[in-house]
């Protein structure tokens, strides 16, 4: 088969690299995928959703590989469009957390991940979805969700704001009760839905989260005392989470979470807003081809 079918999708307001950085690695990949027999179409996206409407294009042409340079919420945006197709994603980690690279082990080195996407074989992963809003990486209610919230109104993004953001919101935050699948959970500091083990830059929420077992992790915190935040952090961070007793988890393929406070959410990091006080996530077993 000519090797002709390739495009390629830049977010270039992703991450913190400069425009002239990410001009020179476009450059790097035109090149490249030349020199490997692929004659690559690259768009830089303009727009929110943008993405999104390229990759349905291509998985509607024909098109067997999307690359994407961006971080977790370019992804998503490309990775709805080829669920269910014959379309593989290829990542190139160019966010400020990059959770699904960094699950997948992925190179963080942008060239290095131009080279395993164009030479890497598609292989199935899982989906889910929230509310029928898919994610990749993880969704979430609680703490998780309520940083997501705030990250979103501020005025500089990457990881200092968010960690700036994440510190003020520990201390305003109310634990949230909630009911999953008729059984009541009692006050929980944060619930996630993890499809890949992490939420970015090596925060292991799900350690033994597996993304294509056809099942999510669901993932419970209990509340903490204000000591027991720097251990916490130390084990979210080390991929030991599983070992604290404040946390816990359930492989589910679907559930129905329930509140009677404001249902904050994320799914990859987005903050979203759910109507009413009910979600149901579910797992779409196999549903994404992603270049490994
Ligand atoms: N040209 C554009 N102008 C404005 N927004 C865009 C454009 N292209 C994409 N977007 C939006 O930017 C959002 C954030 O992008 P992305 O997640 O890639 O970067 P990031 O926020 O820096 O990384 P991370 O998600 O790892 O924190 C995406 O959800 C997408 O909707």
């Amino acid at each position: 088969m000519p090797k002709t079918d390739l495009l390629v999708i830049i977010n270039p307001l992703s991450g913190t690299m400069p425009l002239a950085q990410k001009e020179a690695l476009r450059t790097f990949i035109a090149t490249e995928a030349a020199r490997q027999g692929f004659q690559p179409e690259l768009i830089m996206t303009t727009h929110a959703g943008h993405a999104t409407d390229l990759a349905a294009q291509a998985a509607q042409t024909g098109i067997r590989r999307v690359l994407v340079m961006g971080g977790d919420g370019t992804i998503n945006e490309v990775a709805r469009a080829l669920r269910k197709t014959a379309t593989a994603l290829g990542i190139v980690p160019m966010g400020s957390g990059n959770g699904l690279a960094r699950h997948l082990g992925l190179p963080m080195n942008p060239k290095k991940a131009i080279q395993r996407a164009l030479a890497g074989k598609p292989v199935l992963i899982d989906s889910g979805e929230i509310n029928d809003l898919p994610f990749f990486c993880t969704a979430g209610l609680g703490f998780e969700a309520y940083v997501a919230h705030e990250f979103a109104n501020q005025p500089t993004r990457g990881l200092q704001t968010y960690v700036k953001t994440a510190y003020r919101a520990f201390w305003s935050y109310k634990p949230t009760q909630y009911i999953i699948d008729d059984r009541e959970t009692g006050p929980l500091f944060s619930l996630t839905v993890a499809n890949a083990a992490q939420f970015g830059n090596n925060a292991w929420i799900a350690p033994l989260a597996n993304i294509a077992d056809g099942q999510l992790d669901l993932c419970q915190i209990k509340p903490f005392p204000a000591r027991m935040a720097g251990l916490i952090g130390w084990r979210l961070f080390n991929k030991s989470l599983n070992t604290s007793a404040y946390w816990r988890s359930d492989r589910v393929q679907q559930a129905t979470i329930q509140s009677s406070a404001p249902l904050l959410a994320h799914a990859d990091g987005e903050p979203i807003v759910l109507t009413g006080h009910t979600c149901i996530v579910r797992v779409l077993p196999g549903s994404l081809l992603v270049l490994l």
